[in-house]
């Protein structure tokens, strides 16, 4: 699959670093001129905006370098009004409406809730408005945590089906090595394929940086992310005049083509759903009944363990402790450990009430193969 054409993109996520927020109102304006032209044009636009952090920070007096996990959950909360504010006031010159949407990593990994999310986030879209997602940042704790606004952006590329990602950054590109510390090095506007020579470009995250945390790292593992689900990812520089509308130009950015054989909406949900927590152990008959197409029902179920609540994903696993897919599970681990084994007619007997027959849907369900 190549990239799209620019002018052909229908719906697009803009995700901002907080490096840019230190450009002041000037850059956010350019990024709303840009945004206001594609959305003039039919284009449906999210924006994934960091910088509460960035923001709050000076406002608290919080200007040591690095910031206890609390100190940046209390900038956070300080900053994301001001975040908000300043896309509002960016975006109201061209009739348009900021809408804040904040996310936690539950919104996303757990079936219902992204339903809800991506209903609302559309509905918000055909209303006019922009919605500016950012981490939860003042209630996230680390197991329910993002961490990183690329790959939040990634999840909501996915979530609203976006055919383009573009992460805006203090930098215009992937180069070869790190820009910063080898100044030889070359900027990679077409990547076809992501393989491990990108990868190892990209050096490791900044995790005591003060405002930015993924660096090049996070990118491409969004690009990846956005890539399963067929949407094409450019990085492109915040601070270009026309930072959106520039990327018409092949030559602006690194262009990241999406994968060629993308899953549909609900597989890459699936397959790019966090590390599940939870496990469940099938027989040989089980596993391969699911490889043949079927659902796995609680019969062929042999152990559960982990902790998962219904609608979170699984990892099934067959007799050898080889993984057989991930899927979607209907009923939560301490309902499923007390149906495991039984026949399906058992299970309200054992459970009080029946949900349904399936413990993982054969439509919840991506193996192996094509889950990696
Ligand atoms: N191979 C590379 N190519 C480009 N930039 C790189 C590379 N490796 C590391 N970087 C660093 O990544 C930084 C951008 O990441 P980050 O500061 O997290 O941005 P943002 O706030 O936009 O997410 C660049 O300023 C650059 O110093
Ligand atoms: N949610 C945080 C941003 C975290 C983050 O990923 O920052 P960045 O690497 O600049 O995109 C904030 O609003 O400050």
């Amino acid at each position: 699959m190549t990239r799209p054409a620019f002018d052909a993109v229908g719906t697009l996520v803009v995700k901002v670093g907080s490096s840019l927020l230190q450009g002041g109102p000037a850059v956010l304006t350019a990024i709303a001129d840009d945004i206001a032209q594609l959305h003039a044009r039919g284009c449906r636009v999210v924006i994934v905006s960091s910088g509460a952090v960035a923001l709050g920070r000076s406002r608290l007096g919080l200007t040591q370098p690095v910031l206890s996990l609390e100190q940046k959950q209390a900038a956070a909360a300080a900053g994301q009004p001001r975040l908000l504010a300043a896309w509002d006031a960016a975006l109201e010159p061209h009739g348009l409406t900021a809408a804040q949407a904040l996310m936690t990593l539950d919104v996303t990994e757990n079936r219902r809730s992204w339903l809800n999310a991506r209903a609302t986030l559309n509905t918000l879209v055909e209303l006019n408005a922009v919605p500016v997602v950012n981490e939860n940042d003042t209630i996230a704790t680390d197991e329910i945590r993002y961490g990183d606004n690329d790959r939040l952006a990634a999840r909501v590329a996915q979530l609203i089906g976006a055919d383009l990602l573009v992460l805006l950054s203090d930098i215009d590109g992937l180069y070869d090595a790190d820009p910063r510390k080898h100044p030889g090095a070359v900027c990679l506007h077409d990547i076809p394929v992501i393989d491990d020579r990108i990868r190892a470009m990209a050096g490791e995250a900044n995790a005591r940086a003060a405002v930015g945390t993924g660096g090049m790292r996070t990118k491409i593992l969004a690009a990846e992310l956005a890539g399963r689900s067929g949407c094409a990812t450019a990085i492109a520089l915040g601070t270009a005049p026309h930072p959106l509308v520039s990327l018409r130009d092949a030559a602006h950015g690194s262009w990241f083509h999406p994968a060629r054989t993308a899953s549909s909406a609900r597989e890459s949900w699936i397959a790019g759903a966090e590390s599940p927590t939870g496990e469940i152990h099938v027989d040989a008959g089980a596993a391969a009944a699911l490889r043949a197409g079927k659902s796995l029902l609680p019969v062929g179920v042999t152990s559960v363990s982990g902790r998962f609540e219904r609608g979170e994903t699984v990892r099934i696993l067959g007799p050898e402790g080889l993984l057989v897919g991930r899927g979607v599970c209907a009923y939560s681990a301490a309902d499923a450990r007390l149906i495991a084994g039984c026949r399906t007619e058992e299970i309200e007997t054992r459970l009080g009430y029946r949900r349904a027959a399936a413990l993982v849907h054969v439509d919840d369900l991506v193996l192996e193969r094509e889950a990696s």
